[in-house]
């Protein structure tokens, strides 16, 4: 079934941030399950994580200042980038913030969508998700509603959704790209690692739009369910089926 909807093709996922943000290990722990001791980055480290049956390419790329430079290579068709931010790294969360805003300028980059872990939550002094969401100055971009077109019941929806599963949720609007974003701290990271893969599916909607109409959506949200943590499972049990696609289809949406 997602053969049809993704073509032969994996999801292409970057994973971006300031060096020692935890990039690799986050990409181990996604792959493996495991932490391992890692080594700053020079160059790329690419793996796929599999899922049930779906396969997402994870790019994990080098964040020194000298080849940060070299992000945008990888920028071209990519479905998703996961931002990751040392939240104990206070001094310079103001470097963290103008990467994420200059990669979030890219043309290529429209219909991605952004994930940002708020990572190291164990460390001491490190700022909780809701302070690492204003530290990158996410909510001054933030416009509500967006270019979104979401009925009151949709939004609602989509607000329990992420009430539910403690991650927050925003919709952010650039010069010309617009992106619904997720800030998930370390807490929820792992428990709910298959409510993060379903918002990375769930947002694949270019895909999903090109190659499938309504009945498509439907498949889309059957599988998306199948795969889902069994929170979320029984979050979308309990809800009318119409809205399932409210949160699970529009995610993104550029101008
Ligand atoms: N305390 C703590 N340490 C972490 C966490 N995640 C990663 N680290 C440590 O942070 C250091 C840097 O982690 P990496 O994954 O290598 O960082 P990176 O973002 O890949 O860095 P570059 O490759 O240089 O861009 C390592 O010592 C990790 O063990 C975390 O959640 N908590
Ligand atoms: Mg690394």
């Amino acid at each position: 079934m997602f053969s049809s909807v993704f073509g032969n093709k994996e999801a292409r996922i970057l994973v971006l941030g300031l060096d020692n943000a935890g990039k690799t290990t986050i990409l181990y722990r996604l792959q493996m399950g495991e932490v391992v001791s890692t080594i700053p980055t020079i160059g790329f480290n690419v793996e796929t994580v599999q899922h049930n049956n779906i396969k997402f390419q994870v790019w994990d790329l080098g964040g020194q200042t000298s080849i940060r430079p070299y992000w945008r290579c990888y920028f071209p068709n990519t479905q998703a980038i996961i931002y990751v931010v040392d939240s104990s790294d206070t001094d310079r969360l103001v470097i963290a913030k103008d990467e994420f805003h200059a990669i979030l300028e890219e043309e290529e980059l429209r219909g991605a969508v952004v994930l940002i872990y708020a990572n190291k939550q164990d460390l001491p002094g490190a700022l909780d998700d809701a302070a690492v969401t204003e530290a990158l100055e996410l909510s001054n971009t933030l416009k509500s509603g967006g270019g979104l077109t979401l009925s009151e019941e949709e939004r609602e929806a989509r607000r329990c959704f992420s009430e539910q599963e403690s991650i927050k949720q925003g919709t952010l609007v650039t010069g010309t790209n617009l992106f619904n974003y997720y800030v998930i701290g370390k807490k929820t990271l792992l428990s709910h690692l298959s409510a993060i893969f379903l918002m990375l599916i769930a947002t694949c909607n270019e895909a999903v739009h090109s190659t499938s109409g309504a009945t498509g959506l439907q498949n889309v949200f059957w599988s998306v369910h199948s795969v889902a943590s069994t929170a979320v499972r029984e979050r979308i049990r309990s809800d009318d089926r119409r809205k399932a696609p409210a949160f699970a289809i529009l995610s993104f949406q550029s101008y």
